[in-house]
């Protein structure tokens, strides 16, 4: 069948109001309004043309990276767009750059830790692309003295960098600050004197990472002017007398605060992205199992395609809403911060951190099943799978490497315990460790597959393992004589409570959500299926934990995955429907096996040709190295 819409039967089948659906994805009508009209712009402009760059040598694909992000500014600058527009432009053109870093760490850097007078020099400077900045944080070898190397922009690019580095006064050690430091001449972009700086590397994955430049730098008696360090937590006078702020000295790291915020909400984008190419391939795909001579079965009908892939497109969802509740936590604490309330700062350096962890493990992990579900074709570069996974998986060790933070999360945990003690009440997603007793000792009720349904059966359960495995871990902790040798012994327990809290989170979120008023057709009832298989997958996955800690019996672990069977089978006939709320543009999807209209095998064909091999029939090397062989072999044969 050529041309048309080959997924048009598949969209039929859909039980809710799809444009409803894309609103609530969108977090809004504005939202998705925006989101809209910019991705169309970027899909419909061919200076952001993406599929080359698996083609392209490393030095072609970053000048090419450089062509685009100042044609994005150009583009900017002439279509007037918002700070929020241009935002979203830049992440359509779907290309990581510089710019990630200029307006994603330097410029939040400035604003979290500048005084009101730093961030009036620097802020307009940069806001205008005067300066570019990056953050320059995490050092070749351990300590905060030898050399940086990372930092995403500084090999080539960055003019500015926020560096991280210890202040010494006097001869003491004030520990770790950060200083705005000029690495570039403004003029001929040469590194000033003193300062040392490159690329790191190649990275994993054709085209992928490397469009950023990653970069070392090292500095050789390099003086920077005294205003220069980020005085908003503590300052160093014109005498160099070095004193702090009424305020804790933990905002030093708030910019890890807001990058892994916004890391967690990129993690349902990556994620639904290679869902929905998925999800629309396995609806395409048709492999054996016809009956009768009928057409053969689209393999999204098999149960185990099925168990596979429908709890990542609720894991999509999930992550989308946890991500929504993330960003009011954390523009809460920021409007705390600013009236001297640092009261939630811990719990949402807690959250920050699990969740970007658990979210970018399942992701990494996610995308990389998709492409096992896509099957052969997946392999392809032109399904736009593997570069999606090479560009993601750094994701679980940028930003704080995943296991280090759960390990943040877990002792966040076991002082909250340990305050219960002496009477202080836990708020917010700790609350439930205010019913620690009632936790320890409770029993699920469920009699029956469906009585998994009940969002109440669902938290109690994800509380009673989460408190238990907290309650153990701190129990074995105190039988050491030296809390710190405890906590590394039993660092591999720590991590596992961790992840169970965050997981609780994240289910009870969903619930949350599916608590506010949802308009349109069928959404809400097609989120409860989303958020169900979303908890129960979990539960099964994780069933030792909730067993083990006796929160459930075995029997009702089998019911669990009786229900999630059934789920499946409510969410087959929408799931075409769900990717589609996605919204997403077959530009920004940069996938033939996710196109929308679901004509998949020609459009494979036809780029098969257009691969830089097939520009000859004969292929360049043959006269050399195959020529001389297949003559060698006639020699041999007649011997
Ligand atoms: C190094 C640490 C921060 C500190 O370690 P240490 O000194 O050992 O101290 P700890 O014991 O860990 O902690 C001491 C106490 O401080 C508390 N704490 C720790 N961290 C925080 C925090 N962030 N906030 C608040 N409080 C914090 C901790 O709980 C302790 O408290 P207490 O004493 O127990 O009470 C270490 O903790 C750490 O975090 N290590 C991890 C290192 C790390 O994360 N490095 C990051 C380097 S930067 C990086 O990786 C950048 C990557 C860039 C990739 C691109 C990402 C996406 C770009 C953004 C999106 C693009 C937007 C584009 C926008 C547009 O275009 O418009
Ligand atoms: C693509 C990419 C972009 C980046 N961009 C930037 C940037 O812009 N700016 C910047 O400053 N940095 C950047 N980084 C660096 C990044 O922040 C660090 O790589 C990350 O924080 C992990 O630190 P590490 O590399 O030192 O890993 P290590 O800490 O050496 O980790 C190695 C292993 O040791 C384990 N480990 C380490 N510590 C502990 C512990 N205490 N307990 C138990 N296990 C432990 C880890 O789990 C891991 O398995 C980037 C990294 C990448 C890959």
């Amino acid at each position: 069948m050529e041309g048309g819409d080959h997924l048009a039967h598949e969209r039929k089948k859909a039980q809710f109001d799809v444009e409803a659906m894309k609103i609530v994805w969108a977090g809004s009508r504005h939202a998705f309004e925006v989101s809209d009209r910019i991705s169309k712009l970027v899909a419909s402009d061919p200076a952001f043309r993406k599929d080359n760059r698996p083609m392209l040598s490393r030095k072609e694909l970053f000048k090419n990276t450089l062509r685009k992000a100042a044609y994005a500014w150009k583009r900017i600058i002439e279509l007037r767009l918002s700070e929020e527009e241009a935002s979203k432009l830049r992440f359509y053109v779907d290309e990581p750059a510089f710019t990630d870093l200029h307006w994603g760490m330097f410029l939040p850097a400035i604003k979290g830790q500048g005084t009101e007078e730093q961030q009036q020099k620097w802020l307009p400077l940069a806001y205008k692309m005067q300066i570019i900045g990056c953050y320059a944080q995490t050092e070749l070898g351990h300590g905060s003295n030898s050399s940086k190397w990372w930092p995403g922009g500084l090999g080539k690019i960055s003019t500015h960098a926020v560096v991280y580095a210890r202040l010494i006064t006097d001869g003491q050690d004030h520990g770790v600050h950060g200083f705005i430091v000029q690495l570039r001449s403004l003029d001929d972009h040469s590194p000033l004197p003193g300062i040392t700086v490159g690329d790191i590397g190649m990275k994993f994955g054709n085209g992928a990472y490397n469009t950023m430049d990653n970069g070392v730098l090292r500095f050789d008696h390099v003086r920077i002017p005294r205003d220069q360090m980020l005085m908003k937590v503590s300052q160093v006078s014109r005498e160099g007398k070095y004193s702090q702020s009424n305020v804790p000295r933990q905002l030093v790291y708030g910019t890890m605060v807001f990058v892994r915020q916004t890391i967690v909400a990129d993690a349902s984008c990556a994620l639904s992205r290679a869902v929905c190419i998925a999800t629309r391939y396995s609806a395409v795909r048709r492999q054996f199992g016809s009956q009768n001579g009928g057409p053969e079965t689209q393999v999204i009908d098999y149960k185990t395609q099925q168990s596979r892939l429908f709890p990542l497109l609720a894991s999509a969802y999930a992550f989308r809403f946890v991500g929504e509740w993330l960003k009011w936590l954390y523009t809460d604490v920021t409007q705390r911060l600013q009236a001297n309330d640092f009261s939630t700062l811990p719990e949402a350096h807690a959250c920050t951190a699990g969740l970007k962890s658990l979210t970018t493990a399942a992701t990494a992990d996610g995308i990389e099943e998709c492409r096992k579900l896509c099957g052969g074709h997946g392999y392809l570069c032109s399904s736009g799978l593997p570069e999606l996974f090479a560009v993601y998986v750094p994701a679980c060790t940028y930003e704080g490497d995943n296991t280090v933070l759960l390990l943040q999360v877990a002792r966040f945990l076991v002082k909250t315990l340990s305050q219960l003690g002496s009477g202080k009440q836990p708020v917010g997603t700790t609350a439930y460790m205010g019913q620690v007793e009632h936790l320890m000792q409770c029993h699920c009720n469920v009699q029956k597959a469906e009585d998994w349904l009940k969002p109440a059966v669902i938290l109690e359960a994800f509380e009673a393992r989460s408190a238990r495995m907290s309650v153990a871990c701190a129990k074995n902790l105190s039988k050491f004589t030296n809390p710190e040798e405890g906590f590394a012994e039993l660092s591999g327990d720590l991590v596992e409570a961790a992840i169970a809290h965050c997981q609780l989170i994240i289910v009870s979120k969903f619930i949350e959500k599916l608590q506010q008023d949802i308009p349109g057709k069928g959404v809400k009832q097609q989120l409860g299926v989303l958020c169900n298989i979303y908890a129960l997958f979990l539960l099964h996955k994780h069933q030792g934990d909730f067993l083990s800690t006796g929160c459930i019996t075995p029997k009702q672990a089998y019911l669990a995955n009786e229900q999630l069977r059934a789920l499946y089978s409510q969410a087959r006939p929408n799931a075409i429907a769900l990717v589609d709320a996605f919204n997403y543009t077959d530009h920004y999807l940069g996938s033939i096996l996710g196109c929308y209209d679901g004509n998949v095998y020609p459009k494979l064909y036809e780029a098969a040709w257009k691969d830089p091999l097939n520009d000859s029939v004969v292929p360049d090397g043959y006269r050399e190295y195959i020529w001389p062989m297949l003559k060698q072999q006639l020699r041999t044969a007649r011997l």
